[in-house]
C-alpha cells in the first residue's frame, strides 16, 4: 500500500497550485489579454490537423507551467509509454488498454503476453475490408438475392456510442445506397422503430458486444432474429443476414451466429476505446473501407503526438491538465462539450460514456480512498441550438463549467451565409464567456437607451455579466475521417492522462456491475406470478409490488 504522503493532494506541486489559485481569484481574464497582447499565439496548439486556442482560460505562464510540474510529478511521460508498450496499466483487471494498437500505422511489434498482437489486427482489418467490400459491391446479397440497403447494429455502451457517432460525423462519406441504424435501448420502442421501417430482405444485422452477454443485447437480438423468421427468413438464411463481433465467439455461436460471420475484440480493448476495431463494421459498411484506415490513420498522428511531443505542447496533456486546474482546484464539477457542426453533435453522448466510466473513481490504483475530485459531469449538445437554451446557465449562473467549443472551418454544406454565421456564432459565445459585462458598461448601455435613472438603477444588476469563464475553442479544418479519427483520439488520451494524475484506473467500471447485478433479482420478482421473497428496501419492494400488480392481476 502506498504512504499516505504519496496521495496526489499531498504533493508540493499540488499545494503550489493550491497556492497559486489563491493568487488567481482576483485576476479577469479580460486583463490577462489586455495585458499581453500576444495571448492567441501564447496558449495556442496544434496536431494532428487539431488546432487548440486556450488563450480564454484561468492561466498564465505561471499557471501552466505549475501544471507541467504536477504532470511530471505524477510521471506522465512514463506512464504514456506504459500504455503504448502494453503494460496492465488497468490494474483492477490485470490487463493492457491497447486501443492505440488497433490504428498502430508502424511496423513495430505490439505485444501482449509476449506475443505480437498486431499481426491479428492488421488480419482483421483485411477480413472487415473483404466484408465491406462484398456487402458495398453487392457481391453479399440478402435471401432474395436483393443488395443490401440497411444495416442494423445491436450494441449498447461502447459497442454502440463509438460507431453511431463516427457513423454520423462521416455522414457525407455514406454510400448512397446503404442506410446504417443503431439499436440499443432494452425499451422495446426502440427496436420497434427501427424494424418498422426495413425489409428483412435487404437487411443486415451486426451484432456488437465484446462480452456477448449484455442483455440489452441479447434480447434485442433475439427480437430481429424472430422478426427475420416471421417475415420470409429461415434458420439456414440467417448466416446470410447475422454478423456478430465479439470477444466471446463461443457465445456468439451458442447464440446461433455462424463461426465465419464473426468478427474478434479482445479483452485488451476496453468497450469505450473500442469503434476503431471490427466494433466499427456498422460504420465501416457506411463509410467505405478506405475512408475508415484514413479514420485510423487521424487517431494515429493523434497517438504519435501524444506520445512524442513535449508536454507544454501536448494538446491531450493542455486539455487534461486545464480540466484538473478547474475541478480540483475552482470547484467546477461539470465540463461541457459543444460540437458547432451538426454532424458532430452525439459527440458529447460519447465523451459522456469515455469519460464518466473512465474516471468517475473514488479509489486510487492501489485502492486507497481519494480526497480530491475526480472525473467531472460531461455534458452538452450542439452550438448554435445550446446558445437558446442553457448556455445562459454558462452566462450567469453560480456553477462553474468550463466548455469546448469545437468547429471546423469548412462546412461539408456550404448554404448561404451559415458557416460564418455559425462561426460567428461560437465566437462570440466565448468571447462573451470571457469578457462578460461590467456594471458600468450596463449602466451605460441603459443610460444610452434614455432610461431614467431608478429605471437604470433597477436593471443594471441583471445586465451584469461576470465573465471569466473558462474555454477551449478546437478547429480543424473539415470533418474529414482524419480530423474526426484525431479529435476522438484526442479526447481519449486526454482522459487517459487525467486519470493518471489521478491515480485512477482509468480502464475498468465496477460500478456499472452492481445494477446488473441487482437487476436479475428484481427481473426474476417483476415475472414471477407468486410475490417472491427477497425485502430489501420498502421503496424497491413497493415499486416491484406496483409492477406487478398491473402486470398479475389483469389490470
Ligand atoms: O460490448 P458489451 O460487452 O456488450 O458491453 C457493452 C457495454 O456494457 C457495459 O455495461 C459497460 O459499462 C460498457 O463499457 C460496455 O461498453
Amino acid at each position: 500500500m502506498p504512504q499516505a504522503h504519496d496521495l496526489l493532494s499531498r504533493r508540493p506541486e499540488w499545494r503550489a497550485l493550491a497556492e497559486h489559485q489563491a493568487s488567481m481569484q482576483q485576476v479577469h481574464m479580460r486583463d490577462l489579454f489586455h495585458q499581453d497582447p500576444d495571448r492567441f499565439r501564447r496558449f495556442f496548439a496544434e496536431a494532428a490537423g487539431i488546432s487548440l486556442d486556450y488563450s480564454k482560460n484561468l492561466v498564465t505562464t505561471d499557471t501552466m507551467a505549475r501544471l507541467m510540474a504536477l504532470a511530471r510529478a505524477c510521471q506522465l511521460p512514463d506512464r504514456i509509454e506504459a500504455m503504448f508498450r502494453g503494460e496492465h496499466i488497468n490494474a483492477s483487471e490485470d490487463r493492457p488498454a491497447l486501443h492505440v494498437a488497433l490504428r498502430n500505422m508502424g511496423s513495430e511489434p505490439i505485444t501482449v503476453a509476449g506475443e505480437d498482437i498486431m499481426p491479428e489486427v492488421r488480419g482483421t482489418l483485411a477480413r472487415m475490408e473483404e466484408f465491406v467490400w462484398r456487402v458495398r459491391s453487392t457481391q453479399w446479397r440478402g435471401f432474395t438475392n436483393k443488395p443490401f440497403t440497411d444495416v442494423v447494429s445491436i450494441g449498447i455502451g461502447g459497442s454502440f456510442l463509438g460507431p453511431k457517432l463516427v457513423s454520423a460525423s462521416l455522414k457525407p462519406y455514406w454510400h448512397g445506397r446503404l442506410n446504417c441504424h443503431y439499436v440499443a435501448n432494452i425499451d422495446g420502442s426502440h427496436i420497434t422503430e427501427v424494424l418498422r421501417h426495413i425489409n428483412p430482405e435487404t437487411t443486415l444485422f451486426l451484432i456488437q458486444s465484446k462480452s456477448f452477454k449484455t442483455q440489452e443485447t441479447l434480447e434485442n437480438t433475439k427480437v430481429a432474429r424472430e422478426w427475420f423468421l416471421h417475415n420470409g427468413g429461415n434458420e439456414e438464411l440467417i448466416s446470410k443476414h447475422f454478423v456478430a463481433v465479439t470477444a466471446n465467439t463461443r457465445e456468439a455461436i451458442d447464440f446461433g451466429i455462424t463461426e465465419e460471420n464473426i468478427f474478434p475484440m479482445w479483452d485488451w480493448v476496453g468497450g469505450r476505446y473500442s469503434l476503431w476495431s471490427a466494433i466499427g463494421l456498422p460504420t465501416a459498411l457506411t463509410i467505405g473501407m478506405e475512408n475508415f484506415r484514413a479514420l485510423l490513420s487521424g487517431a494515429h498522428a493523434m497517438d504519435q503526438h501524444f506520445r512524442t511531443a513535449p508536454l507544454e505542447d501536448n494538446l491531450p496533456v493542455i486539455l487534461a491538465l486545464l480540466g484538473i486546474w478547474y475541478g480540483n482546484f475552482w470547484q467546477a464539477d461539470a465540463h461541457a462539450i459543444l460540437p458547432y457542426d451538426h454532424y458532430l453533435r452525439g459527440l458529447p453522448a460519447h465523451l459522456q460514456q469515455l469519460d464518466m466510466e473512465s474516471n468517475g473513481k473514488c479509489v486510487t490504483q492501489a485502492g486507497e480512498p481519494v480526497d480530491y475530485q475526480t472525473g467531472p459531469i460531461i455534458w452538452g449538445g450542439a452550438g448554435a441550438n445550446g446558445q437558446h437554451a442553457y448556455h445562459q446557465l454558462l452566462h450567469q449562473g453560480t456553477k462553474l463549467s468550463p466548455a469546448d467549443f469545437i468547429i471546423p472551418l469548412h462546412t461539408h454544406n456550404p448554404v448561404a451565409n451559415h458557416h460564418a454565421i455559425l462561426f460567428a456564432n461560437c465566437l462570440s459565445q466565448t468571447q462573451a464567456l470571457m469578457q462578460g459585462k461590467t456594471e458600468a458598461e450596463a449602466r451605460a448601455e441603459l443610460e444610452a437607451q434614455g432610461l431614467p435613472p431608478e429605471e437604470v438603477a433597477r436593471l443594471a444588476p441583471h445586465k451584469v455579466i461576470p465573465g471569466n469563464k473558462p474555454s477551449n475553442t478546437l478547429l480543424f479544418e473539415r470533418g474529414t475521417p482524419r480530423t474526426v479519427g484525431a479529435l476522438i483520439a484526442l479526447y481519449e488520451h486526454k482522459t487517459f492522462a487525467q486519470g493518471v494524475i489521478w491515480d485512477v484506473d482509468s480502464f475498468d467500471q465496477w460500478g456499472v456491475e452492481l445494477g446488473k447485478q441487482l437487476g436479475k433479482d428484481i427481473l426474476d420478482r417483476l415475472l414471477s406470478r407468486d410475490a417472491l421473497p427477497g425485502a430489501n428496501d420498502s421503496s424497491t419492494d413497493g415499486l416491484i409490488e406496483l409492477f406487478r400488480s398491473r402486470h398479475h392481476n389483469g389490470s
